[in-house]
């Protein structure tokens, strides 16, 4: 089952702050499950066996989505694609052509820096499906670079490592020949491993790197330094690792719960000259806003660079992303399409 919360506000703005904030997020109490009576796909593909694509791929066999044998992995380090194969059941092809022949969906998960000319040399070999899905996880490459492939019907996506545990947040953005059947397709997905964002624009992507496709590494930092503060003073480590887990925990469901914006329940800790106020004097005499806001940007004009794209972007830099990329994220969902986003 998948809680949805969506209670009422009092005010305007607290109208403004919940509906960006109930919007899609959610907090989901049990996985999906699949009978694996309607199988979606016939063959199931997936170039690179690395982390992200072991995310995805135990999700999709262990929620019954699709049984192990649909599958076909290959990776350049035949000891990775063992692995994968031996831990989830699922085949192994000697070369891209063997994987991607006769696949209707094929993931695709090799290295930035992996997917150049031979790449493509080789993924042209091969007779996928025609109506095969190809969906890319893969930093910074847009959806223009897979039209070196023979594949039609590509989605671009930016997952992120919780789907380890089935609280990914995936966003993702295709071509337009995706039908609506196609984009609950990648809707079912993407829910197998946690929850998923469509955006209509593309650009989205590099910006949603910056948030949650990197943004795990910020809070584990943020988390190291807690424990480590915490292991300063005289806490046995543990101990301080219980606190900082638990404290990040429910602060994030007491966020998604009460609605309210985060400054109201920061407020709502600090007490009149009380250890909070000195403890939020410090990280902003640390200027911590602005070098979190900063850590983004970087990481946004990373991703733009890998896809060859103007980056130049942020306080101070010539382009202004936000007029170049007008549109909103959801804008051209139709209303079924968001009535599935909502349901994630
Ligand atoms: O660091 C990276 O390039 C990838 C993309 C998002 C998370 N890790």
């Amino acid at each position: 089952m998948i809680r949805l919360f969506n209670h009422q506000p009092s005010t305007t703005s607290r109208l403004f702050w919940r509906s960006c904030v109930t919007r899609y997020h959610y907090y989901s109490t049990e996985k999906p499950s699949f009978d694996g009576t309607t199988p979606a796909f016939s063959k199931i593909a997936c170039i690179g066996t690395g982390k992200m694509a072991h995310a995805l791929l135990k999700p999709m066999i262990t929620t019954g989505f699709h049984p192990a044998k649909d599958f076909t992995v290959f990776d350049v380090s035949t000891n990775l694609m063992e692995q994968v194969s031996n831990e989830l059941g699922v085949q192994t092809a000697e070369s891209i052509p063997e994987a991607i022949e006769g696949a209707d969906f094929i993931l695709c998960a090799v290295k930035p820096q992996n997917l150049n000319a031979a790449f493509f040399a080789e993924f042209r070999k091969a007779q996928p499906h025609p109506n095969a899905i190809l969906l890319s996880v893969i930093a910074g490459k847009t959806i223009d670079v897979f039209h070196h492939t023979h594949i039609n019907k590509i989605v671009r996506s930016m997952p992120n490592t919780p789907a380890q545990v089935g609280e990914g947040m995936t966003v993702w953005s295709c071509t337009p020949n995706l039908t609506g059947s196609d984009r609950n397709l990648i809707q079912t997905v993407l829910s197998t491993c946690g929850h998923s964002m469509y955006v209509d624009d593309e650009s989205y992507i590099d910006m949603a790197t910056s948030i949650s496709g990197s943004g795990p590494a910020y809070i584990f930092l943020l988390m190291e330094s807690m424990i480590d503060g915490a292991v300063h003073m005289g806490f046995p480590r543990d101990k301080a690792t219980t606190l900082v887990y638990h404290t990040m925990l429910g602060s994030t469901l007491y966020a998604m719960e009460s609605g309210e914006h985060p400054a109201i329940l920061r407020n709502m800790v600090t007490s009149p000259s009380g250890t909070t106020a000195s403890a939020l004097y410090e990280l902003e005499n640390g200027k911590i806003r602005t070098v979190i806001k900063d850590a983004m940007w970087a990481c946004y004009r990373r991703s733009l660079e890998m896809g060859n794209h103007d980056s130049n972007v942020g306080p101070g830099r010539s382009q202004t992303p936000h007029v170049v990329h007008a549109a909103t994220p959801d804008s051209e969902l139709s209303s079924d399409d968001e009535e599935v986003v909502r349901q994630r």
